[in-house]
């Protein structure tokens, strides 16, 4: 369980990236969604120790993190949205370096190195050059380093950016298998993902949080109010516009409404993005103009 109390975060040009976050997360996978900008980032490489915050606190199990950054470590696997890699060195021997680093004992090293491999498909690759990837096997070795140590507390700054979709799905069914008995912190813009592999949910927008709930508790207020229509209505009183996309080239909007907004208006099933659109309507940030 990690605890955050009143976190606040003011860069040094006056940016308030985290405004008085408090939250309680529970074990699992917790998927952290926001705009460009939320917070997100600033959000994960405060709880890792790799920036402090202003004021605040935040406990992960019976570690206090901000006095015992030390005691964190041991118990943390982290993979940042931009990782570098020494170019020379292989797979293989990348994952040793950071498994001494991590404080790992010879045998240890050896054994969880080698299952680590298997487990993120890599055991083949072992011998190349980390810096010769393409970007899933990257992503993979990202999550095999981030496991040395047997971590408790892993944060994922969006695992899957740029991946192609067969890559995205072997990394969210690796997510899936590694989530078990530990907290894992995901923040991704693909908010289908977080929708099928996470049981929380928190929104963020403009350094705080609108909301923190599991999956169906955030979708639930939107039952039976969510509408598909191929054009909007003259009349756009009581009506939410959640998102305007394409299917073939015509446009098919999504919206809120407590009543079918017209009759060609058809009700679907309401999804996470939906939620998260209503939110972020709600916040006054971006939403779809009609
Ligand atoms: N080092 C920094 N100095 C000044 N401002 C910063 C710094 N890092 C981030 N910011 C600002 O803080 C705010 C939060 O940024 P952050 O990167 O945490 O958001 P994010 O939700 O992770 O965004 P993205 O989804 O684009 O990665 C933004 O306004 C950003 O411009």
């Amino acid at each position: 369980m990690l605890t955050l109390k009143h976190l606040n975060k003011r860069y040094a040009d006056g940016t308030q990236a985290l405004k008085n976050i408090s939250v309680t997360f529970p074990s699992g996978m917790v998927g952290l969604l926001g705009p460009n900008g939320a917070g997100k980032s600033t959000l994960m490489r405060t709880i890792a120790g790799l920036q402090q915050p202003d004021s605040g606190n935040i406990q992960f199990a019976d570690i206090d993190v901000l006095a015992k950054p030390q005691a964190l470590l041991q118990q943390l696997g982290y993979l940042p949205q931009h990782f570098g890699v020494y170019p020379n060195m292989s797979c293989r021997a990348l994952l040793e370096h950071i498994a001494v680093l991590k404080g790992l004992t010879k045998p240890a090293r050896r054994e969880q190195i080698e299952s680590l491999l298997a487990l993120t498909n890599l055991t083949k690759h072992a011998k190349k050059r980390v810096s010769t990837f393409s970007g899933g096997m990257r992503q993979r070795f990202g999550i095999a380093q981030a496991l040395l140590g047997d971590p408790k507390l892993i944060i994922m700054d969006e695992p899957t950016a740029g991946l192609d979709p067969l890559e995205r799905e072997n990394l969210n069914n690796l997510l899936v298998s590694i989530s078990q008995q530990r907290l894992l912190l995901l923040s991704t813009h693909i908010v289908e993902d977080i929708e099928s592999l996470c049981q929380h949910v928190a929104i963020m927008h403009q350094g705080e949080f609108q909301q923190f709930a599991d999956v169906g508790t955030l979708i639930a207020p939107l039952t039976q109010r969510v509408w598909q229509l191929d054009a909007l209505p003259d009349e756009l009183q009581d009506i939410i516009v959640l998102s305007k996309t394409f299917r073939h080239g015509h446009s098919v909007f999504r919206v809120f409404s407590e009543h079918a907004p017209c009759a060609q208006a058809q009700p679907v099933v309401a999804t996470l993005q939906d939620a998260y659109f209503l939110s972020l309507h709600q916040a006054g940030g971006q939403h779809v103009a009609g």
